[in-house]
């Protein structure tokens, strides 16, 4: 994927009307912690999510066989989720990853997510360059605001709402967290 497969982005991309935002998340420490939940799990709706977290560890990430999975925050280090748009795009390849914010027995958190998504009209669709008949397209053309409705709508739910096809070859897309074939 090359930066004139996603032309809304980079330097000549329509910045203005990009639709970027900057997420502080706080989670105030918890005296009972397993019965809270800091943010519930869900997959960002944007291409990339850059991520700050303080050292107070909470972010956990849904690995196939090995349930939710805490990533440890590192000195100056960031962490990058992949979300919705770039699984679309990239025909269900690159993987959506579903993650979640637990809270803390003793220790305040703080996060700050900085995503970045493309003018709500731009048309969203697996690019060309990667669907061919052995690879057909697995995600049916929305514009971005299409999406972000779908997604309000129905939430972890959107990304499979939004595929056109059966797998062949009764090949599963194992990207896909609800393999729930729906059309339209
Ligand atoms: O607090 C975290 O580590 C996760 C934040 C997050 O997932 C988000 O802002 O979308
Ligand atoms: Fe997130």
């Amino acid at each position: 994927i090359t930066k004139r497969d996603i032309k809304w982005a980079g330097p000549k991309g329509k910045f203005k009307d990009a639709c970027s935002a900057l997420q502080l998340n706080y989670y105030p420490a918890c005296p009972d912690p397993d019965r809270a939940m800091g943010l519930a799990a869900h997959t960002d709706s944007t291409l990339l999510t850059i991520l700050y977290q303080n050292s107070t560890s909470g972010l956990q990430v849904l690995k196939e066989g090995n349930g939710w999975v805490t990533v440890p925050p590192i000195p100056g280090g960031l962490v990058v989720n992949i979300g919705d748009l770039l699984h679309m795009i990239s025909n269900g390849s690159y993987t959506s990853v579903l993650h979640r914010a637990v809270v803390n027995r003793s220790k305040d958190r703080l996060s700050i997510a900085c995503l970045y998504g493309p003018p709500s009209s731009v048309q969203i669709s697996p690019l060309p360059k990667l669907v061919d008949p052995s690879h057909p397209p697995l995600y049916r053309p929305i514009t971005w605001n299409e999406y972000l409705g779908t997604k309000a709508k129905h939430f972890n739910e959107a990304l499979s709402s939004v595929r056109i096809c059966t797998p062949v070859n009764g090949l599963v897309d194992v990207n896909d967290h609800n393999n729930i074939v729906k059309v339209g």
